[in-house]
Parts: structure tokens; sequence; C-alpha cells
């Protein structure tokens, strides 16, 4: 990101971004230049950096390129399609549909109505091989030490999800100190996003996610989608199933297994601007 280039910020449930339209061929920033712009006093600030690349003509709008602010790259953020939808909308007044390349596949983007955005997130992927644990780690060897814990997952949406379902919500010391050190455990290959989450009195799953390569955050679209997916495969929720973060409410709709899962939520641009340095 060169001085004097432009940028848009966007949030979704408080999870926020910078977005760089690159289609032009410009490269992306490296790790160092990430943190800097990352830095919520110094530079810009965001939970992930999205640079849009050209996408294939006749395929995909783009391609997307996401960088956490750590400056580690990541496969997928599902919030952070729901901002691009909500950006290529504002840049393509008329169109409500736009197809992403992620690394982690292409995602299907909806605008609908009420400011809401809906997403295919493709098929999700259990098992420790989908996130890389290391083969022959007993998960319960790794949880030993986390409190009320009645079970646990592992679930890739494109990107690595541990799932601690917990007797009670969360105290921010568990979610700071646990998906710390679980998220960077060497046990899995390239870290690891961790969440932790009840279910509420109405059905509804109460979620907080400690991201990888940021912390935790208001709100995380794949960790919700990775956690629905658990509960909905273990006959433990029937879809559609309401995920609560800090941030605010996803629906996530997954018919079952042979069948694409849906993210339905808001995303909001917030402000452009053009870095002087
Ligand atoms: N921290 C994640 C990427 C961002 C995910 C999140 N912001 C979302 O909305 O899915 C990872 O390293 O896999």
């Amino acid at each position: 990101m060169s001085p004097n280039q432009s940028f848009t910020k966007l949030e979704a449930l408080g999870n926020d971004f910078v977005l760089l339209d690159h289609r032009d061929g410009q490269p992306d920033p490296g790790p160092e230049r990430i943190r800097a712009l990352a830095d919520r006093r110094s530079g810009i600030g965001f939970d992930q950096l999205l640079a849009l690349h050209p996408g294939t003509a006749d395929a995909d709008d783009c391609r997307v390129h996401i960088f956490n602010c750590d400056g580690s790259p990541a496969r997928q953020c599902g919030n952070g399609m729901r901002a691009i939808a909500r950006w290529l909308a504002d840049e393509q007044p008329g169109r409500d549909r736009f197809r992403l390349a992620t690394p982690a596949g292409a995602v299907e983007v909806e605008i609908r109505g009420d400011n809401q955005v809906r997403v295919n997130m493709g098929r999700p992927d259990f098992g420790a091989a989908a996130v890389g644990l290391e083969p022959g780690l007993a998960l319960n060897d790794l949880l030993a030490g986390i409190p009320g814990r009645l079970d646990a997952g592992l679930v890739s949406m494109g990107n690595p999800h541990l799932i601690l379902l917990l007797e009670q919500p969360p105290t921010a010391a568990l979610v700071e100190q646990a998906g710390s050190h679980l998220s960077r455990h060497a046990g899995f290959q390239d870290g690891v996003n961790v969440s932790f989450a009840t279910r509420g009195d109405d059905g509804a799953v109460r979620l907080r996610v400690h991201e990888r390569g940021v912390g935790p955050t208001p709100a995380c679209g794949s960790a919700a989608c990775a956690t629905a997916a658990l509960l909905i495969m273990t006959g433990a929720a029937k879809s559609p199933v309401n995920v609560d973060q800090p941030g605010g409410r996803l629906v996530i709709d997954w018919p079952g297994e042979e069948s694409p899962l849906w993210m339905t939520g808001p995303a909001r641009r917030v402000f452009d601007g053009t870095c002087l340095t």
C-alpha cells in the first residue's frame, strides 16, 4: 500500500476491515506494512486487510487476498465476504450478486434488503486433518484445563476452527488467555481460530471467538458457521441456527452434509480514506 493510496474502511458486526482495490495489479503490502497499517493508534486500524485482485473473466468478479492484523494470511473470512459484497454493490449499482475467488474457493454473495448480505460459505469439513491438528495429538489432552467444558469439535470453513462447547459463558480472561494459548499451539500446524460457545434458553448460540492472528473480536463469521455446522452435524441444533456474538447476530442455514452452508448478516461501509505515509 503506497503513500497516497486510497482505501475503504468497512465493518461487519464490529469485525473491521480495510479494503484495497488492487485490481490494477498493485502488489499487496508485506507483513510488516500490514502490521503498521493495522495499528489502531499510528495506522488505520483493522482486524483484517482485504485486497481485491482481478478475477477470471467469465467466473469471478475478483480474487480476494485476506490478511490478519498480525500480517498472517488467511484462507477465509466470512464477515469480510459480506463487507466486499457491500463495496462491490456500491461500485456497481443494480447488481446484487457477486462471485468472489478466495484462497478457500469460490464464494457467492447476495445483497438483500434490510442491509443484510447472504454468503454461500461452501461445505464444512470436520475433523483433525481438516484443521491441521498434529496426527496422534488427543484433543482432550489439549483441552484438559478448560473449565466447564461439555464438548469440543474441529471444523474447517476453509480456515481452521477449534470449537469449545461450555456449560457457562466464558469470562473475558478465559477467551483471552486460553484462546491465545490454543490459537498458537504447536499442535495446530498453522494455528487455529478458537470459539467458546454456550446455548441460550432460546436455543440461540452465544459465541465468543479468539481469532487466529488477531485475538478476541466482536464477531467472527467463519467461526459462527463452523460452530453452527458442528451443532447441526451432532444433532444438538436444527438449521437455521441463530449465532449471537458481542457484535450481533448471524443466521446460519445448513440443510445437511451434501449442501453448502449459507450465512446471513449485515455489513457496512464506514469511510473512504487516503493513506498519506
Ligand atoms: N482470523 C481468521 C481470518 C478471519 C476470520 C473472521 N474475521 C471471519 O469473519 O471469518 C483466520 O486466520 O483464519
